[in-house]
């Protein structure tokens, strides 16, 4: 509680002199003495017939100081509160005073209502009025207009999905990035580090690492303006709407006002357009006492924030005017752009922030609430995780992955297919009645951009380099960078937001040139260009003629057929002959064709290639992913007639992974004597599992053979233990077979564990190794146990 010591009464008293003459808006202060009871109706219209505001400040503190103590403090409170506008603004006051070139110092109000020891009673405050009441309501009325703003906004993502399917779409934290150095846009030499990384470490450079340090709500609380950066679809628009759910949520303590503009909705602002019109006409109009409002605004312009959100230019003579201060001088204005837009906008008193997209953090947390489980099968594609960065794009990888349809397979090319569509639409302001017809009418525009994708892929480069294009849908896939050419020449290059974006348009490009397709597959095999084959996954899936469309709209459809007609046969006859030529390790191995399969999604082309494989899969030693799995288990179950001898020897696999893989159960001959039993400990342990993604590498791990199990004691407790869950539900006698390694668990006391955790245990076996050949002892369940009551606890196998 603050020292209350010091009497109200003489505080006005000592100040009246100041206070005469200098007071302002003395008719929110009548109000407000009027609505705590000091004064009654009959004595403010009497103070508001005095001739002027000189005798009615003196008429108000005459009044109030003759009510004593307590009215005095109650007006203190009221000037306190309403300073803003009943007292000169300090800036104004300051050069006022140099102007006039006033010499002695004059007398702060500002400083001498702040220096009053109040008692905090916030909840009090909130019964002051800080304005006329005209603009209280009006400030309503914008915040309910912002709330519907905000909820449209997410309501038009929640529309990609599904009715029954609808995520809680809302703002989640992207990294924003005020560190005022070169913006990144402006990169300044042609190669970067980033080439000699591997894939995966390439494409996680794009994701960008979590920055703290700055929040929307920090954004709304500084005074500065606001310069708001990033690529296309990289959360500008969401964070704008952030800022203004955080206004209509914060509490009524100033009497402000916040205007948001979608700069591309309102394109028909006239040279003409006055202040007044595009506030109250284009975006809210009051209720009631316009003027009164508007005067308000001009006269406190600080309580006054607006949004301009995609502006690209200041060609608007109201928005230039207020962007540089011309109009509503002390207003804060935010503007969002594209980094091609920045340049000249504004001053460099801005506050410029770059919002860089999600954190892999975020992308994590995004994917999980909008997906639930899905999301890992997500997450293990480094090409879908780190595309995700860029809000749009897992908006869209969310919306494309949540389809309810088991029917149909989620290729990862439909995902890409669903990403330009979405972009190609909302490029365009306008409602797009018909998107494929749209998609046509920019065919030119489309083949141009894949064209410069096709040629910076086999540059290995990220830069578009003779690629001029101005027009919008083009540029929403886009990212300018600045390269400085010569000490006097900058220009400008293009590169895609996430390098998988530029392999699909190049995939697009080379089947509207299939004459080139057969170049490519001979060098998937060439280390110089074998990062090519990346390109075939995209393009086995755009020939297909099926929603979501994109190549119909593109390339006439006989031309897609007959493509299509040698396109298959010709990638897995070029992957066999590179197969059977065994004097190198192939670049490109099964995996990576079932991958091709499934994104085809052509059972007659799994079929020509199982064929060309004999009907043997060999997946040795590969690592599969959940969504590997998935494209394996497609590409097995495709065969009906013959079983598929499959070779999991040494692969590692996850928890999601095994799900996939177990679909395609049916149709496998197992290649070595022990998977099928290890499928069913996992299925039987299914219930159990924890989160954690337990990798499986069943020659070292963990093995069962018909009713014996194998433990290699090798310290994975883990494994071993939830071995020994599945082995007590076993209906049958088992002989438990132990590998023994020094320094593992001690063998004694892992005896009599499993003795009482097992009692199905018939005997257990160990191999012990004698010179070089090794022979198993076979111990019975009833000579362990009274080995155990006999051996002492302490001793283990190096004894
Ligand atoms: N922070 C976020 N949290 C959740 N979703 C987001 C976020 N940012 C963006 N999105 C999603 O991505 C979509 C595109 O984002 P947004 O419109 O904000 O991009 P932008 O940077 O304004 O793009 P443009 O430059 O094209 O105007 C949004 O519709 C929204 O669904």
């Amino acid at each position: 509680m603050a020292c209350t010591s010091q009497s109200a009464k003489d505080y006005i008293t000592n100040a009246r002199v100041h206070l005469v003459g200098e007071l302002r808006s003395l008719s929110l202060i009548l109000e407000n003495l009027f609505q705590q009871g000091v004064l009654m109706g009959e004595e403010v219209s009497k103070i508001k017939k005095k001739k002027d505001d000189y005798d009615r400040t003196r008429a108000i503190l005459d009044s109030v100081t003759r009510k004593g103590e307590a009215a005095c403090y109650k007006l203190l409170r009221i000037i306190d509160l309403t300073r803003r506008r009943t007292l000169e603004r300090p800036a104004l006051l300051s050069k006022i005073i140099h102007e006039a070139s006033i010499e002695a110092k004059r007398f702060d109000l500002h400083h001498w209502i702040s220096c009053f020891p109040f008692k905090e009673d916030e909840e009090m405050d909130t019964n002051y009025f800080k304005g006329p009441r005209p603009c209280h309501r009006y400030q309503a009325k914008l915040k309910s207009k912002a709330k519907t703003i905000s909820k449209d906004f997410w309501k038009g993502s929640k529309k990609l999905f599904e009715k029954n399917k609808t995520p809680d779409l809302s703002f989640y934290p992207v990294v924003l990035d005020t560190e005022e150095t070169t913006p990144p846009s402006k990169i300044k030499t042609f190669k970067t580090k980033k080439s000699k990384l591997s894939r995966p470490k390439k494409l996680r450079t794009y994701v960008p690492e979590n920055k703290p340090e700055i929040s929307p709500s920090d954004l709304l609380k500084t005074d500065k303006n606001i310069l708001l950066v990033g690529k296309p679809g990289i959360g500008k628009t969401a964070l704008s709407h952030e800022m203004l759910r955080l206004w209509t949520e914060r509490d009524d303590k100033e009497l402000d006002y916040m205007f948001y503009f979608d700069m591309r909705e309102i394109t028909n602002i006239s040279p003409t357009m006055s202040l007044k019109h595009l506030l109250f006409t284009a975006y809210s109009e009051p209720d009631e006492d316009k003027d009164e409002i508007f005067q308000d605004m001009k006269s406190h312009s600080d309580n006054v924030t607006l949004i301009l959100d995609g502006v690209t230019d200041l060609s608007a003579l109201v928005v230039q005017k207020l962007v540089k201060k011309d109009l509503l001088s002390y207003a804060k204005i935010i503007i969002t752009c594209r980094p091609d837009d920045e340049e000249d906008l504004c001053d460099e008193d801005w506050l410029r922030v770059e919002v860089k997209g999600f954190s892999e953090e975020t992308i994590r947390t995004y994917l999980s609430a909008t997906l639930g489980e899905d999301h890992r099968e997500v997450l293990s594609n480094v090409e879908l995780l780190t595309l995700s960065h860029v809000p749009m794009y897992a908006l869209m990888v969310a919306a494309s992955c949540s389809s309810e349809d088991s029917l149909q397979p989620r290729t990862v090319t439909e995902i890409y297919i669903n990403i330009v569509r979405f972009c190609l639409q909302n490029s365009n302001k306008t409602s797009i009645k018909n998107p494929n017809q749209f998609i046509r009418t920019k065919r030119n525009e489309i083949l141009s951009l894949a064209e410069a994708a096709f040629n910076a892929t086999q540059r290995k480069t990220v830069n578009l380099e003779e690629l001029s294009c101005e027009d919008s849908c083009i540029l929403s896939f886009l990212k300018p960078l600045d390269v400085k050419v010569a000490p006097t020449e900058t220009i400008t290059v293009y590169s895609f937001l996430h390098y998988t974006m530029q392999e699909f348009f190049a995939a697009l490009w080379l089947l509207n040139n299939p004459d080139k397709i057969r170049e490519v597959f001979l060098q998937w095999f060439t280390e110089e260009m074998k990062h090519m084959k990346h390109l075939i996954p995209f393009m086995c899936r755009l020939l297909k003629e099926k929603s979501p469309r994109l190549m119909s709209c593109l390339i006439p459809t006989e031309e897609l057929k007959e493509t299509s007609e040698w396109l298959f046969k010709d990638m897995i006859n070029a992957f066999s002959t590179e197969a059977d030529a065994d004097d190198c390790e192939p670049y490109v191995g099964p995996l990576f064709l079932c991958q091709c399969l499934y994104e085809s999604q052509s059972s007659e082309a799994c079929i020509y290639f199982l064929d060309k494989l004999d009907f043997h899969l060999d997946l040795s030693e590969e690592n599969l992913d959940p969504y590997s799995c998935c494209v394996v288990a497609y590409v097995v179950t495709q065969s009906k007639e013959r079983k598929i001898r499959l070779n999991l020897q040494d692969v590692t696999v996850s928890k999601q992974g095994m799900r996939q893989l177990l679909r395609g159960l049916q149709n496998i001959e197992w290649c070595d004597p022990f998977p099928q039993q290890l499928w069913k400990i996992f299925l039987l342990s299914e219930g159990q599992m924890d989160d954690l993604s337990v990798q499986v590498d069943y020659r070292t791990l963990l093995c069962l053979d018909g009713n014996q199990l194998h433990l290699p004691v090798m310290g994975k407790q883990q494994l071993f233990e939830r071995a020994v869950t599945v082995m007590q539900r076993a209906p049958t006698k088992v002989e438990v077979c132990l590998y023994w390694h020094r320094g593992a668990l001690g063998f004694w006391s892992l005896c009599q564990y499993l003795l009482e955790a097992l009692p199905n245990i018939s005997s257990i076996s160990v191999p012990i190794s004698v010179a070089a050949a090794p022979i198993r002892l076979l111990i019975s369940r009833s000579i362990l146990s009274s080995l155990m009551n006999k051996t002492p606890r302490y001793l283990n196998s190096s004894t």
